[in-house]
């Protein structure tokens, strides 16, 4: 079993909704504490990065980038825990916040990894650039940041250089690509699992392919989880829902999959927002999903 070190990363500016910030929070009141006992889990909670989440926000007026420094300076911070915790000999088990924190998580796992690989479970691709986003908000920009493209205060957290090559980066779930988005992918030349293809192929075949082809790349593989790759009907609890999702049954097969491959070396959980949340079910099924990532069974 592994050994879990806990970080909350509170931020909220990376996105429009109130709110998300207490996600890291809920996700520990919805038993995070008790999943990780009935595994026999080793764990520590690092709590949370401190973030200063300012009510007014700031455009920068050359590209448009909302609340650009805070957000640098955030994911700064949040790059520094997640090394430190993987220092520690631990699991970075990485709790959200809006999407914009994997800029800093994907800086700090890669730290430790000369070719790291990443899964990303999303309803979007967030592979905007500051001339290609509609909405300015930089949480739809992260992955697109992780490979080396966007505004150098955010390419250039821990080290200035792309984080992860466009190879070694697969999404899934995807079924709301902006126009701009689509056209960057396309050039990239990144792998997409889109929605359709998750229900035409079927889950299983696409995480094993999905394994098989970073594995033979990578020496580790993150996964960034947005709860937005679900359907809505189980997660009303996130800012930007997108209707047709991936249903919690397939979800939890791909994370058992994952579990059993042993590949994933650090796993977040993103955009997790109680106050648009009914009765905390969105926080309670992020808490099952890790259960099902970290080896919990059926049976
Ligand atoms: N991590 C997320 N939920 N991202 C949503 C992004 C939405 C939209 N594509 C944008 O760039 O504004
Ligand atoms: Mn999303
Ligand atoms: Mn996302």
């Amino acid at each position: 079993m592994k050994n879990v070190g806990i970080l909350g990363v509170p931020i909220t500016i990376g996105q429009p909704n109130k709110g998300v910030d207490l996600g890291p929070d809920a996700i520990r009141h919805a038993g995070l504490y008790t999943v990780l006992q009935n595994l026999k889990a080793v764990y520590q909670d690092y709590g949370n990065v401190q973030i200063e989440n300012k009510e007014s926000q700031t455009t920068d007026h050359v590209s448009n980038l909302k609340n650009l420094d805070e957000i640098a300076s955030a994911n700064e911070l949040a790059a520094n825990k997640v090394s430190e915790i993987i220092e520690d000999g631990q699991f970075p088990l990485i709790l959200g916040g809006d999407h914009s924190m994997a800029i800093g998580t994907i800086a700090g796992v890669q730290k430790h990894y000369n070719n790291l690989g990443v899964i990303w479970y999303d309803a979007h691709a967030d592979f905007n650039t500051e001339e290609t986003s509609p909405s300015g908000n930089i949480h739809g920009m992260s992955l697109a940041v992780n490979l080396g493209m966007g505004h150098e205060k955010l390419t250039s957290i821990l080290q200035n250089n792309p984080k992860i090559k466009p190879e070694n980066v697969i999404i899934i779930g995807a079924r709301s690509i902006d126009s701009g988005e689509r056209e960057l992918i396309k050039e990239k030349g990144i792998k997409v699992y889109t929605a359709h293809e998750v229900e035409q192929q079927g889950i299983e075949s696409i995480i094993k392919e999905t394994l098989n082809d970073l594995s033979t790349r990578t020496d580790g593989i993150h996964l960034s989880f947005d709860v937005d790759s679900l359907d809505p009907i189980y997660v009303p609890g996130t800012g930007t829902p997108v209707e047709g999702g991936l249903s919690i049954r397939e979800s939890h097969y791909a994370l058992r999959l994952l579990n059993e491959s042993e590949k994933i070396v650090s796993a977040e959980f993103v955009e997790v927002n109680p106050l648009l949340d009914v009765k905390n079910q969105t926080a309670e099924r992020t808490v099952e999903l890790i259960g099902s990532l970290l080896g919990e069974r059926y049976i």
